[in-house]
């Protein structure tokens, strides 16, 4: 049996990261979130999966409250203005007041939107962040970065609103298709490449028992994620400085995203290509030995995650969506780069011909 966990985030608005199976039945957890009115936000994959069971534990918690939802078409094609109007839609026919919970039921894209709606509905109304991919448990859930994508780039429109709780059931993984495992475990290796090289140690000697779904290892992993991605915002909640090396892969990954129209490699396999990348332009300026990027790549091609863009993409545009990356400045690009693993940092004035080779593969 696996025992839960629990992660603190301090900062202005502290709140707790409770890991473990069976979270999003437990009455007393969900009791402690609610005041007012509660309102689940779910997409069409998710819903029919838990939707039922948090609405019987909200009614435990608050017998007689009442408990709406919404749910949205499932992936990351749903992450949009459009979308977000017709969540607060539903928010506002529920007629939601300012002591309301908004409950962020999915994954990140789920999980993005509904913060969001929670952010702006009144100036902003509670949001718990009900994770159920490996991704949002590890990343999305915590930090309060909420936003929807435009075609002319990701998470464009959005607002720092922290979660007041997060509780990820990690019971939850048991129906999650391997493809968003993979996708998962990309954001994973994330935390090792940019902090923490002695978990990457781990990662590769744990990889099959990750891969297999294996209950304790899934629970270290998780609780070791969180545990690094606290210590970041809880020092820098707005990214004024090293909340960027959350950003490690991004800037090509994102841009791979946007470049594909939202309909190609989801997130983490985009992040997975991008810290390679970002890896490769490490190389290049001089910074961190080939052998990091190979032992990188291996590890990622180990989860069964993309390690080059898919064919087809054009350098231009992806160079003009990194221009709208949010961490590119006045004076143009910049990126997260590192000295090799465990030790990334941010990098502005690189120039884009050097950026061009990574993308040409030179
Ligand atoms: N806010 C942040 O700090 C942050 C961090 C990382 C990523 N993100 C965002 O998160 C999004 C990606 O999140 P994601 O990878 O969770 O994708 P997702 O939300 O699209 O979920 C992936 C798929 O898995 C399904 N699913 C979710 N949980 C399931 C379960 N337990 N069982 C069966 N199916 C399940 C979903 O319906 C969806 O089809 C991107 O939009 C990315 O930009 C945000
Ligand atoms: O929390 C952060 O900060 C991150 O950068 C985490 C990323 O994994 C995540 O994809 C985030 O949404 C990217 O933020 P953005 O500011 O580049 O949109
Ligand atoms: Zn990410």
């Amino acid at each position: 049996m696996i025992q839960p966990r629990s992660v603190a985030v301090g900062g202005a608005h502290p709140y707790t990261i409770s890991i473990g199976p069976g979270l999003l039945d437990d009455t007393a957890l969900l009791a402690g979130t609610l005041r007012g009115d509660a309102f689940v936000i779910s997409d069409d994959q998710v819903a029919p999966l838990y939707l039922q069971r948090v609405v019987e534990a909200l009614s435990r918690a608050r017998p007689g409250g009442r408990i709406g939802h919404w749910v949205l078409p499932a992936g990351e094609a749903s992450k949009t203005l459009a979308r977000f109007g017709e969540a607060i839609a539903a928010i506002a026919e529920a007629g939601l007041r300012r002591d309301a919970t908004v409950y962020a039921l999915g994954g990140g894209v789920v999980g993005d939107l509904a913060g969001f709606a929670a952010a702006a509905w009144m100036r902003g109304i509670d949001c718990v962040q009900l994770p159920t991919t490996l991704l949002a448990m590890v990343d999305s859930s915590v930090g309060g970065k909420t936003a929807v994508d435009l075609p002319q780039g990701k998470n464009l429109v959005g607002a720092f609103h922290p979660p007041r709780a997060v509780l990820a059931d990690t019971g939850a993984l048991r129906t999650l298709p391997p493809r968003e495992l993979r996708a998962g475990l990309a954001e994973v290796v994330k935390y090792g490449a940019i902090v923490d090289a002695p978990f990457l140690d781990w990662l590769e000697a744990n990889a099959d028992a990750l891969l297999a779904g294996d209950d304790a290892a899934l629970a270290e992993a998780i609780a070791r994620s969180c545990a690094h991605k606290a210590a970041i915002v809880e020092r820098d909640p707005y990214e004024h400085g090293d909340r960027a090396l959350l950003n490690f892969g991004h800037t090509f990954g994102h841009a791979i995203e946007t470049g594909q129209g939202y309909g190609g490699l989801n997130h983490g396999e985009a992040v997975a290509v991008g810290m390679v990348q970002a890896a490769r332009l490490s190389e290049r300026l001089g910074l961190a030995p080939a052998a990091d990027t190979a032992r990188l790549r291996a590890l990622l091609q180990r989860f069964g995650l993309p390690v080059s863009p898919p064919p087809g993409l054009d350098a231009d545009a992806l160079l003009a969506h990194m221009r709208l990356d949010k961490k590119a400045q006045s004076g143009g690009l910049r990126f997260i780069v590192w000295d090799g693993a465990g030790r990334a940092r941010v990098l502005a004035g690189v120039p884009e011909a050097t950026v061009r080779a990574v993308l040409a593969g030179d």
